[in-house]
C-alpha cells in the first residue's frame, strides 16, 4: 500500500483564494489588511520563512512591513518598535520571528504585542483562550493542520493521536486542539518527549501521528501502524552539494519507508509548512474584521 499525499500546497492554495477574495471586500470598505514581521539577525532559515510569507502577503493583497533589525538590537528597542506597531492604526498583526538572539527575552517579547495584534497565537492571553475553548487566534501551525485534517475528510474522533514534540509552538498546543471536543479533535492524545521510554510503543498506537521532534528520521516504518495518517512537522536542511540552494529541506519523518505503510502523509516541503504560511493569512484578515467588528 502507498499513502495518499495530504498535499499542503493544494489545501493552502484553496485557502489563499478564498482569502484573495475577503481581502478585496475589506479593500472595497477602504481597509487594507495590515502584517508587519520582525526578523531580528540573519539566520538563513528566517530569511526563507519571511521571505515565503511576503509572497503569500503579497499574492493576497495583504500589505506586508518587513523591520529587519541587527542581531545587536537591545531588547528595549525591539520592545519600542512593538508599542509602535501596537498603536498603529494601519497595522492588524504582529509577528516576531522566532528564535530571537539569546540576549533577548524571547516571553517578554511575545507579551508585549497586543494580543488583538498576536496573529502568531502565542501570547498568554490567547493561549489560554484556546486552552478553555475561547474564542481566540490559534497558532499558525497546529491551526494549519487541524485545516489539512478538516480538508483531507480524514475523521479524527474517537481515534488515538500520538504527538512527539512538546514545544510552545507545536506540540503543546496541537495536543490541546486534538482533544476539543469539537471537529477535528474529540480524540485521545498522548504526547511524547526525550523523556518517554520506547517512543515507538506509544507511535505503533497511533491512529493520527503528529511529528514535531525537530530532527531527521525519528519516525521510520517499524514505528507505524499500517493505516496511519501521518503529519510531518519537521524541517530539517541537509547540506546538498548538488542542489541549486546547496541544501535539501527534510522532515522528521523517514518519507520513503513510512509512505509505504501510512494511509496519509504530508511531505516536507509541500507539506505543513506552507499551511502554517496560509494561517498567517487567515489570522491576518481575522484581526482585521475583529478590529473593525466585521462578522464572518
Ligand atoms: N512546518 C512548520 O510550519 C513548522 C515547522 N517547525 C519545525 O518542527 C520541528 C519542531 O519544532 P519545535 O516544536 O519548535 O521544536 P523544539 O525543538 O522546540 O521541540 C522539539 C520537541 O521534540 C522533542 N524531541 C526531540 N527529539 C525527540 C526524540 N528523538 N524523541 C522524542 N521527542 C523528541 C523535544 O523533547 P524535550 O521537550 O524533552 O526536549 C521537544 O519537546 C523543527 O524541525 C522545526 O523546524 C516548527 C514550527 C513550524
Ligand atoms: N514567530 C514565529 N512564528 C512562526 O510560525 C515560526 C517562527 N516564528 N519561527 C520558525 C518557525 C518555522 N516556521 C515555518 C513556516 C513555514 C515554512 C515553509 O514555508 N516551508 C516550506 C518551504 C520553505 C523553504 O523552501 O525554505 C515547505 O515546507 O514547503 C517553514 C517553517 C514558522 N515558524
Amino acid at each position: 500500500m502507498s499513502a495518499a499525499i495530504l498535499s499542503g500546497k493544494e489545501i493552502s492554495q484553496k485557502i489563499l483564494e478564498e482569502l484573495k477574495k475577503e481581502v478585496a471586500f475589506l479593500k472595497e470598505k477602504g481597509i487594507t489588511p495590515g502584517l508587519a514581521v520582525i526578523r531580528v539577525g540573519d539566520d538563513p532559515a528566517s530569511i526563507a520563512y519571511v521571505n515565503g510569507k511576503k509572497k503569500d502577503a503579497e499574492k493576497i493583497g495583504i500589505k506586508s512591513y518587513e523591520h529587519i533589525l541587527p542581531a545587536s538590537t537591545s531588547q528595549d528597542k525591539l520592545c519600542a518598535l512593538i508599542d509602535n506597531l501596537n498603536s498603529d492604526v494601519n497595522i492588524h498583526g504582529i509577528l516576531v520571528q522566532l528564535p530571537l538572539p539569546s540576549h533577548i527575552e524571547e516571553q517578554a517579547i511575545i507579551e508585549r504585542i497586543s494580543p488583538d495584534k498576536d496573529v502568531d497565537g502565542f501570547h498568554p492571553i490567547n493561549v489560554g483562550k484556546m486552552v478553555i475553548g475561547q474564542d481566540a487566534f490559534l497558532p499558525c501551525t497546529p491551526f494549519g493542520i487541524i485545516k489539512m485534517l478538516e480538508y483531507a475528510g480524514i475523521e479524527s474522533k474517537g481515534k488515538h493521536t500520538v504527538i512527539i514534540g512538546r514545544s510552545n509552538i507545536v506540540g503543546k498546543p496541537i495536543a490541546n486542539l486534538m482533544m476539543q471536543k469539537r471537529n477535528p479533535g474529540n480524540s485521545t492524545v498522548t504526547v511524547c518527549h526525550t523523556a518517554t521510554p520506547n517512543v515507538s510503543d506509544y507511535t505503533l498506537q497511533a491512529d493520527i501521528l503528529i511529528v514535531a521532534a525537530g530532527r531527521p528520521c525519528v519516525v521510520n516504518a517499524d514505528m507505524v501502524k499500517p493505516g496511519a495518517v501521518v503529519i510531518d512537522v519537521g524541517i530539517n536542511r541537509i547540506e546538498d552539494k548538488e542542489h541549486p540552494r546547496g541544501y535539501r529541506l527534510v522532515g522528521d519523518v523517514d518519507y520513503d519507508s513510512v509512505s509505504k505503510k501510512a494511509s496519509w502523509i504530508t511531505p516536507v516541503p509541500g507539506g505543513v509548512g506552507l499551511m502554517t504560511r496560509a494561517m498567517l493569512m487567515y489570522n491576518t484578515v481575522l484581526a482585521v474584521k475583529k478590529a473593525n467588528s466585521i462578522k464572518e
